[in-house]
């Protein structure tokens, strides 16, 4: 079976505006859930696919949850699904599985932060297998990937070049911690600051990084200078040298994806419709539906 339009049509019409109130009432209490919402979609989709197996807690010594996974350092609002997923309980009983409302919930991040509406089709179930940090470590890209890596990891959910320039626009919003940049601030093996050599290391990333005084996974520095927005600034931005990761970096360097980011750096709309896309093609890749997996009626565990 395939994902579809309307899939909740008759068992739970109000799912998406109660996940529109979740996410709306979260973020006025923290206006960063935004940016912590997306990038868990992200790393839910890209381990075993968009099946919520980001959630599950370890039950027991043996089983390790995902989260075990130093890739997903900073990963945060794992709690926020679970409120949401209550929410929906309590309005329509085991209907709507924990893997929908990450998708539901990110996409209402991007339209509460001025991004696009995405259109995305419905009716993923979650996940009955243990979670595991071995395939997280595999599946996760490493946060110093540069331009080949990443094309590699979208090409796998059928991406092109110009879409998967356009996802990484994710990046308009949220923080990176210190910690996830430290190999661009300092040699792995000595840990001797490097030069300024490494391509797009902005004087901004130093200082909002200082070597020595540091304590890497706490300080941060903003993805992009408006990072509470999604807008189109990640591309300017990487363009003036201050892209963040060595990816956000690389990109305005590397032939083959220079010209998207020049192109999406002055066309808005040009990168919500590309973006928009891709994030259907993200958000859909590995899905289980039909009598696959499950609805957990609690997200974190497998009952
Ligand atoms: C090659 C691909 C990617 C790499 C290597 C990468 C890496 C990273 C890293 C290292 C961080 C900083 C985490 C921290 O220090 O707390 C980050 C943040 C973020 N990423 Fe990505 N990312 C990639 C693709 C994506 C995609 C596809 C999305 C969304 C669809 C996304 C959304 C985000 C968001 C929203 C943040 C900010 C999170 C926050 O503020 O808590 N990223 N990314
Ligand atoms: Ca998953
Ligand atoms: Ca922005």
């Amino acid at each position: 079976e395939k994902l579809s339009y309307g899939f909740y049509e008759r068992t739970c019409p109000q799912v998406e505006d109660i996940v529109s109130d979740g996410v709306q009432s979260m973020t006025l209490s923290d206006p960063t859930s935004p940016a912590g919402l997306l990038r868990l979609m992200f790393h839910d989709c890209q381990v075993q696919g968009c099946d919520s197996s980001i959630l599950l807690d370890p039950n027991d010594q043996a089983m390790q949850s995902e989260m075990g996974s130093s890739k997903n350092f900073g990963i945060r609002q794992r709690e926020s699904i679970g409120i949401i997923k209550s929410m929906v309980e309590e309005a329509c009983p085991q209907q709507v599985s924990c893997a929908d409302i990450i998708i539901l919930a990110a996409r209402e991040a991007i339209v509460i932060s001025g991004g696009p509406l995405v259109i995305v089709p419905l009716g993923r179930r979650d996940s009955i297998s243990p979670p595991s940090y071995k395939l997280a470590d595999a599946m996760l890209p490493p946060g110093n990937i540069g331009v080949d890596g990443m094309l590699q990891v979208f090409a796998k959910h059928g991406m092109t070049i110009e879409e998967s320039v356009a996802i990484l626009g994710s990046h308009t919003l949220g923080i990176s911690h210190c910690e996830s940049i430290l190999s661009r601030l300092q040699s792995p093996e000595t840990g001797k600051p490097k030069s300024a050599a490494e391509p797009g290391l902005d004087l901004i990333i130093r200082s909002g990084c200082p070597l020595g005084s540091l304590t890497p996974n706490t300080s941060f520095v903003f993805n992009d200078p408006t990072t509470l927005i999604f807008d189109n600034q990640y591309y300017d931005n990487a363009m003036r040298g201050r892209g963040v990761l060595r990816v956000d970096a690389e990109m305005p360097l590397d032939p083959r994806t220079a010209p998207f980011v020049q192109r999406f750096a002055s066309d808005r709309d040009g990168f919500f419709r590309a973006f928009s896309s891709a994030f259907v093609k993200l958000s859909s890749s590995g899905v289980l539906t039909g009598n696959q997996g499950v609805i957990r009626e609690v997200c974190n565990e497998i009952s």
